[in-house]
């Protein structure tokens, strides 16, 4: 049986570590370029179309969102509450250095630091191969020692005959081990349950 959500809703925003909330909940955070689909990611796992906001416009999630999820790992397990957190993107040009320098320092300093983060979630684009900063996330994220999963999506733009070859590509070009990336689609849904497994799994510790 998939990983059943009960609820999901939005729990507060952050922009100072005072702001971080409480309870410690086993913690989730999604990282990725600007645009790349980070908030419709978290969406499709919600299962809701609203509860992180989506947009055209590159670098719209602006401070750390954090979101309560209530779910049923399996069958005759008992529900769990986790927690989500929506990150700014990475790489996008359009703001100040100084405020994409602020940013950064107070992404960087959540990942270091968090106590009950679990895992990162790194969102790759599935159409391309990564970036310089993909790259950089990657051994930033490494160098914490986290737990990282690498999902690559927007796939539905690929034919499907070209997903699992470019999903392939993505995790030999990242040096991770085959079948480790978890090929997603926010608007196919393809990739939550799978997803979802992983997470549910890396919450029971
Ligand atoms: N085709 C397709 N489009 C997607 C997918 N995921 C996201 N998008 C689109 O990509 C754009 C950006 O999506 P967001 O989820 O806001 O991306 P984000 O990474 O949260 O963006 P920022 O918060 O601005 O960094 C929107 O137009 C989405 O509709 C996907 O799986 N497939
Ligand atoms: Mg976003």
């Amino acid at each position: 049986m998939p990983v059943q959500v009960i609820e999901a809703k939005f729990e507060k925003t952050a922009t100072r570590r005072e702001e971080w909330p409480e309870p410690p909940l086993p913690e989730f955070a999604f990282v990725g370029r600007s645009n790349v689909g980070k908030s419709s990611m978290l969406n499709a796992l919600a299962r809701q179309k609203k509860l992180a906001r989506v947009s055209n416009t590159p670098g719209r999630t602006q401070a750390l969102q954090f979101f309560l999820v209530t779910e049923v790992p399996s069958k005759a397990a008992a529900r769990e509450v986790i927690r989500f957190c929506d990150l700014p993107g990475y790489g996008y040009a359009k703001v100040s250095k100084s405020e994409r320098d602020r940013w950064a320092r107070m992404i960087e300093d959540y990942l270091r630091v968090r106590e009950p983060l679990r895992a990162v979630v790194l969102i790759v684009d599935g159409r391309h191969p990564p970036s310089e900063s993909d790259r950089d996330a990657l051994a930033f994220l490494r160098s914490t020692g986290r737990d990282v999963l690498v999902a690559a999506t927007k796939l539905d733009k690929l034919a499907r005959n070209r997903r699992l070859h470019a999903v392939r590509e993505i995790e030999r070009e990242l040096e991770l081990p085959q079948g480790s990336a978890v090929p997603f689609s926010a608007v196919e849904g393809t990739g939550t349950d799978a997803l979802w497994a992983r997470l549910v799994e890396l919450a029971r510790g």
